[in-house]
């Protein structure tokens, strides 16, 4: 497998509509992974190793919600009931933190959750991701993580049992299909999230270490 570092990617003048002048290359890589699988877990790590900037979609719309935005009791009953928020608000969101990072690769973090989603991105950025960084656990595994997530962090009131079961069926109607789309297309790599936190990521840095 090549560096992901030095594959070609997109144009970020497309990704702020042509309004940058420089021509920095952009490398997305898409994280996807059912809810409590382990993406956000991961992803702390890989920015700590391989220098990219970690945009969670879900962090970003909790973010806007606090901040008083038009849009947050909207976002905020999505979440309540384990809904794909409108792509033009998380679009929107991903479009300006890359935009603010100055960084130009990006681990995108459960985001795109639907065909919507998937489709509003690649539009509005021209992007294609890199790869699909896909984390493969079981419901009973993510169900018990969430749980006790919810016992440890107050950020989430989204972790309760009725919202959880919620999610997790959005996740097999609505996201699997966006994992199957990029299976397609030869883009996923697919990690076995079952096992400890330090057994997933040695599988993750394999995927990230260019090949010699
Ligand atoms: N491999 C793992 N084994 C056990 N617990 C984990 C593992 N990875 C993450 N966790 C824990 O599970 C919860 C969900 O992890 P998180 O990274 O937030 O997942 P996601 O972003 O996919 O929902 C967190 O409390 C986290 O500490
Ligand atoms: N692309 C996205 C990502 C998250 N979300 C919303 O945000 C919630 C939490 O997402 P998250 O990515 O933080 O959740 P985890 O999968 O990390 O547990 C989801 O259940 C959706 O309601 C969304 O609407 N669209
Ligand atoms: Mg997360």
């Amino acid at each position: 497998m090549g560096s992901v570092v030095d594959a070609p990617s997109a144009d970020l003048t497309k990704v702020v509509n042509g309004c940058l002048s420089n021509d920095k290359k952009v490398t997305v890589v898409f994280v996807l992974g059912g809810p409590g699988s382990g993406k956000g877990t991961q992803c702390a790590s890989i920015v700590k190793n391989f220098g990219f900037t970690h945009l969670s979609a879900g962090d970003l719309l909790r973010a806007e919600i606090k901040s008083g935005s038009e849009n947050g009791t909207m976002i905020q009953n999505m979440i309540k009931e384990g809904k794909i928020v409108p792509s033009e608000v998380t679009v929107k969101l991903l479009q300006r933190a890359m935009q603010e990072s100055g960084n130009t690769k990006f681990l995108i973090d459960g985001f795109p959750r639907n065909e919507e989603n998937r489709d509003a991105f690649e539009k509005v950025t021209g992007i294609e991701p890199e790869f699909v960084l896909f984390f493969d656990c079981s419901e009973e595994e993510m169900e018990r993580r969430l749980l006790s997530r919810n016992q440890v962090s107050g950020d989430w009131d989204d972790d309760n049992i009725e919202t959880i079961r919620k999610r997790f069926k959005v996740f097999v109607e609505s996201s699997v299909p966006v994992v199957e789309y990029y299976d397609a297309k030869f883009k996923v790599r697919k990690i076995n999230a079952g096992k400890s936190i330090d057994e997933v990521f040695e599988a993750v840095k394999t995927i990230f270490t260019p090949a010699n």
